[in-house]
């Protein structure tokens, strides 16, 4: 498999577009989404992303090339550093939510037990749709949205859509292409399945947010 990340991105292209087309989106591309609702999903992904990080470095202790251990490692403390800053911009200090909603909790749970429990090629290819999904939803509201001088998320935009963040996302790729290549049939099927549901699950994390999911009981 030369290029298994172009291939599947095509094969998931439709998940994209679901994404690009759910009201969170395109409210958050107006400017017009509602506070609570942000402020909604700026918890859970504060939340999301204090295990996000530590699923990176496991994901880069795994690697057997050390320029590549090293990528992740740094991916995860940019984390600490880029992202939390963003969250702490936006996060409402009245409305702070410390429990993880369902679908925060799946999303975290599935990529465990990708890291934990499976091969490195599929752990690689569960934790990649949160690089490129968030880099081509950046870039979209970059280049559609005409309000960048009064959206209050534009930060939030600019962090995704930006130059340091395409890097990061290009080197993430060229990782995970680099072991596919080496990959079985099988191997590459299961790779395939884990990016499409982790897509699938970053849908359902906007989504979650939107109808700021509760649980059931
Ligand atoms: C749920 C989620 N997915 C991805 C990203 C981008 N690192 C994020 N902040 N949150």
């Amino acid at each position: 498999m030369s290029n298994w990340y172009k291939a599947i991105n095509q094969n998931t292209a439709r998940i994209l577009e679901q994404i690009k087309a759910h009201d969170f989106i395109k409210e958050l591309m107006a400017g017009t989404l509602s506070k609570e609702i942000f402020n909604f999903y700026i918890n859970q992904d504060a939340i999301y992303l204090s295990e996000y990080k530590k699923i990176l470095a496991q994901i880069g202790v795994k690697c057997s090339d050390e320029n590549d251990t090293q990528f992740f490692l740094n991916a995860a403390t940019g984390i600490i550093t880029v992202e939390n800053a963003l969250h702490q911009n936006f996060l409402n200090e009245k409305c702070i939510i410390n429990e993880a909603s369902v679908t925060c909790e799946l999303y975290i749970s599935y990529l465990s037990r990708m890291t934990h429990t499976k091969s490195l090629e599929e752990g690689l290819a569960a934790v990649l749709p949160c690089f490129t999904i968030y880099q081509q939803i950046g870039d979209y509201i970059l280049a559609n949205q005409t309000n960048k001088d009064n959206n209050p998320y534009q930060d939030w935009i600019n962090t995704y859509g930006g130059e340091a963040f395409a890097n990061s996302v290009k080197n993430a790729i060229e990782i995970t292409n680099k072991y596919a290549i080496k990959s079985s049939p099988e191997r590459i099927d299961k790779m395939n399945t884990a990016f499409e549901k982790a897509s699938k699950l970053e849908w359902m994390f906007w989504d979650s947010a939107y109808n700021k999911e509760s649980w059931k009981i």
